[in-house]
């Protein structure tokens, strides 16, 4: 069964205006879907509409089953948008830990509000700690963390709570230098390759040509309003 199907998606504003449509995409187990086209085009639109946090026309299925079938808030721990900047969050790091482990309880059926166990919260911070970020960060409020801390304390999250089975990165090392997007590079394919990890598939946003030969298996081209697939990435 195809891990993600999405069958002529389309997106619009508020005011009428479309952002893209028609687009197709399957996703399969070990795919690293490069998404590229130049800014404004609707990447990271695309991206909120297959985590089911933008409003879309079409269909998609995970797994065979719309996402309201599962409910959104568990869709999202399996098919899980990483955001470039996420928005300004009240609180800190470990406020919106506590916040998301919560999900990934419910989704284990526990059924208990406080069913958080450590394991929620080491996990995250052991992956942050080998990306240079020291624990105390986690108690910062995200307003008063750079740019790349911010980067890669929700990219910790997004990998550490190993609940996604797919992920949506966003432009997730642009405020990296090349040394740590390198590390952080080789630590998402390992886990994308892990037994232990139940991730399965990535999407990820770059505007570097370099990344995405590194990282890609498969390019998407978004551009004129629809997007399209190349045999190699784009140059
Ligand atoms: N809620 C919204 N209301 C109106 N317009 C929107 C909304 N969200 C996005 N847009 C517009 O849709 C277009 C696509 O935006 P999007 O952020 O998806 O582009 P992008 O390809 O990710 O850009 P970048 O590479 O610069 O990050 C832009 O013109 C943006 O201004």
């Amino acid at each position: 069964m195809d891990l993600l199907a999405v069958h002529d998606l389309g997106c619009t504003t508020e005011d009428g205006s479309q952002i893209f449509s028609g687009v197709e995409l399957t996703l399969h187990e070990g795919d690293v879907v490069v998404v590229q086209g130049k800014s404004g085009c609707g990447k990271t639109t695309f991206l909120k509409c297959l985590a089911h946090l933008n409003l879309y026309s079409g269909h998609i299925l995970f797994c065979g089953k719309t996402p309201k079938s599962y409910g959104a808030p568990i869709y999202r721990t399996k098919v899980a948008y990483v955001p470039q900047r996420p928005p300004l969050l009240p609180g800190t790091p470990r406020d919106f830990l506590a916040t998301a482990s919560l999900f990934k309880s419910r989704r284990k059926g526990k059924g208990r509000k406080d069913a958080r166990s450590s394991e929620d919260f080491e996990h995250p911070l052991k992956i942050a700690s080998s990306w240079g970020i020291d624990s105390q960060l986690w108690d910062r409020e995200w307003t008063n963390l750079s740019g790349g801390e911010t980067q890669r304390i929700a990219l910790a999250i997004g990998l550490g709570l190993d609940t996604a089975e797919v992920l949506l990165l966003d432009e997730p090392t642009s405020a990296l230098d090349q040394d740590s997007c390198l590390i952080v590079e080789r630590h998402i394919l390992d886990a994308l390759n892990s037994s232990e990890n139940p991730l399965k598939a990535i999407v990820w946003i770059t505007h570097s040509p370099e990344q995405a030969s590194r990282v890609g298996t498969r390019f998407l081209q978004f551009t004129g309003g629809s997007s399209y697939e190349e045999p190699s990435p784009p140059v």
